[in-house]
Parts: structure tokens; C-alpha cells; sequence
């Protein structure tokens, strides 16, 4: 069964355009959802849960219709956007106290179990969080009313690297039993190396590749060579930069073909990233 169904959903700002995404998530699966600065991630996030009006496009989440089943799907809809700049004033417990009365499936223990696992004091007020703790209240939330999808948006940012490490760990605890997935943006290629088992790829408002990631990083290679052999390739390259050596760049793997006499090699998520955003500047 499919935990989350895109089908070209469009949406358009005055100076930005989501065009035609589509991409699904398996039940049991973690993707992860990269792209540059104001490729759109957040954009795609929001308009899935509705908390963006979108021109055109349709959702479906846990083989249901998101917009007809709204109410009855955010119950089993774990999310997190930005920092926790609610309630400043106010302890966590008194916010917690006020979000689980909107989850029917509020499960006191499971919170209470990743409170401590996440090593936050309940009687701290909001405002006395850091940045890091704030998105570690956030997904305690997430996590502690039995939701089947979480949709998260860059939930590791803020994070140094031991509470990365331990979000991943839960991350991948989460989906082993098949029944949940999450959908999580983020800008940390190191995340997706540990514990994606999907790839969707936004660029300027587009969805590049959607994909196991194995089969995203094996569709592209990194070739270098000298400026001659450059002449010869140029064309078929993603993008490239030149080098006291020649060239160094990205091409798809169905581009390439050995009798271009280039030096090849499989490429990182990052490097992937790196020359997409290097063929934006060059377009430009
Ligand atoms: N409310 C809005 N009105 C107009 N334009 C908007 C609005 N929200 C976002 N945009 C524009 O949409 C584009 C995509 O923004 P979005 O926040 O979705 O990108 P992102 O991929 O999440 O970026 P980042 O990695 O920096 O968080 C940007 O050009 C942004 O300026």
C-alpha cells in the first residue's frame, strides 16, 4: 500500500512555480527530499498537508484522498515545519497538555519514553530551549500519537552531530515494522547516506528523479578529463567545472558511453546536488 501519493500537483507564487510534481512513498519506507535553497521542499511539504491552497493536483495519503479526508488523516499524520516559536511563554508540559487533546491516539507513554530520550525537562519553558531542543520537543510530539506518516521538514538541521545521529536511529526504528514511513527534507546528504531508502529530487520547482537511492546515485557518473576530451562531451554534461587538470563533471549514466576516453567514477548525493545547482548558474 502507498503511504503518500503526489499526482501533478501545481502551485504557483508570483516568482516560483511547483510544476507537475508527482512522486509516491511505500508504506515501511524513508525518503528523503532534497534540493537547493528555494528549490520548493517546503512548498511541496506544506501543499501535501493542505496548509497551502494548490492550483491544481492531487494527494492521497494511506490510500485515501487527503483534502475529502482531512480531519480523519492529520490523526495519523506525524509533522514538524521550522522551529517551535509557539507558546514562548509557557512550560512544554502546559503546551503538550493543550497539543495531544486534538490526537485521539495520544499514547502518554511513548511521549513520556522520548522526553527522556531526548533528554528534555518537561518544566522548561519554550522560550528556554535551544534551537536543537525546540526540533527535538517537535518530533516528540510527532512521535507520540501512533501517526503511520511523518512529513518533516529539515527535522536535523539544528542538530549537532551525537542528536543527528540519535534522530536517524529512531528514524529507522520507526519504519521496521513495515507500518510507518516518513517523507523528511533535508539538506544533509551525510542523513540520506544513513537512512534513506528513497530519493525525490526537486530542482526549481521540478521534480528531477524520484527513486530508490541506489538507483539515483547509480544514474549518474562523475567523468574527468582534459579540455580536449571536454570538447567531445560537453554537450551531454549536466554541468562541469574546469580544473588545473581539465574538467571534472556530471553526466546521466545512460549519456555516457565508454569510448569517450574519460576518466569515470560514481558520484556522492552531494556531488549530484552540487552540479545540478552549478547547471542553474550556468542557465542563468
Ligand atoms: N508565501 C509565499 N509567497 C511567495 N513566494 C513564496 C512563498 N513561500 C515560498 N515562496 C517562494 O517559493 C520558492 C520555494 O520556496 P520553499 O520554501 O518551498 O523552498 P525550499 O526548497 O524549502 O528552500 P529551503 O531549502 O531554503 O528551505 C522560493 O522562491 C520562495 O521565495
Amino acid at each position: 500500500m502507498l503511504a503518500l501519493k503526489v499526482e501533478k500537483l501545481n502551485k504557483k507564487y508570483e516568482k516560483f512555480h511547483l510544476e507537475d510534481i508527482s512522486f509516491k512513498l511505500e508504506k515501511g519506507y524513508i525518503m528523503g527530499f532534497i534540493g537547493s535553497n528555494g528549490a520548493g521542499k517546503t512548498t511541496t511539504l506544506k501543499s501535501i498537508l493542505n496548509m497551502v491552497h494548490i492550483d491544481s493536483g492531487e494527494i492521497s495519503i494511506l490510500g485515501k484522498n487527503f483534502i475529502e479526508n482531512e480531519i480523519i488523516l492529520k490523526q495519523d499524520i506525524g509533522y514538524i515545519f521550522g522551529g517551535v516559536d509557539f507558546y514562548m511563554k509557557s512550560k512544554v508540559k502546559n503546551v503538550t497538555n493543550v497539543i495531544k487533546r486534538f490526537y485521539t491516539n495520544w499514547n502518554e507513554d511513548i511521549y513520556t519514553y522520548y522526553l527522556k530520550r531526548f533528554k528534555l525537562d518537561p518544566d522548561k519553558k519554550i522560550s528556554e530551549l535551544s534551537e536543537g531542543m525546540k526540533v527535538k520537543y517537535s518530533l516528540a510530539i510527532a512521535l507520540s500519537h501512533n501517526a503511520k506518516l511523518f512529513i518533516l521538514d529539515e527535522p536535523t538541521s539544528g542538530l549537532d552531530p551525537v542528536a543527528r545521529d540519535n534522530i536517524l536511529d529512531v528514524f529507522q526504528e520507526l519504519v521496521e515494522d513495515g507500518e510507518r514511513s516518513i517523507l523528511f527534507s533535508t539538506h544533509i546528504t551525510s542523513d540520506l547516506e544513513k537512512c534513506a531508502d528513497y530519493i525525490t529530487y526537486i530542482n526549481n520547482g521540478k521534480i528531477v528523479a524520484s527513486k530508490t537511492k541506489d538507483d539515483f546515485i547509480d544514474s549518474y557518473r562523475i567523468v574527468n578529463g582534459s579540455l580536449d576530451q571536454l570538447d567531445n562531451i560537453k554537450r551531454d554534461l549536466i554541468s562541469y567545472k574546469i580544473n588545473s587538470f581539465g574538467f571534472t563533471g556530471l553526466i546521466k549514466t545512460d549519456r555516457f558511453s565508454e569510448t569517450d576516453g574519460v576518466r569515470v567514477k560514481a558520484p556522492s548525493l552531494e556531488d549530484i546536488m552540487i552540479y545540478y545547482a552549478k547547471k542553474e548558474d550556468d542557465d542563468e
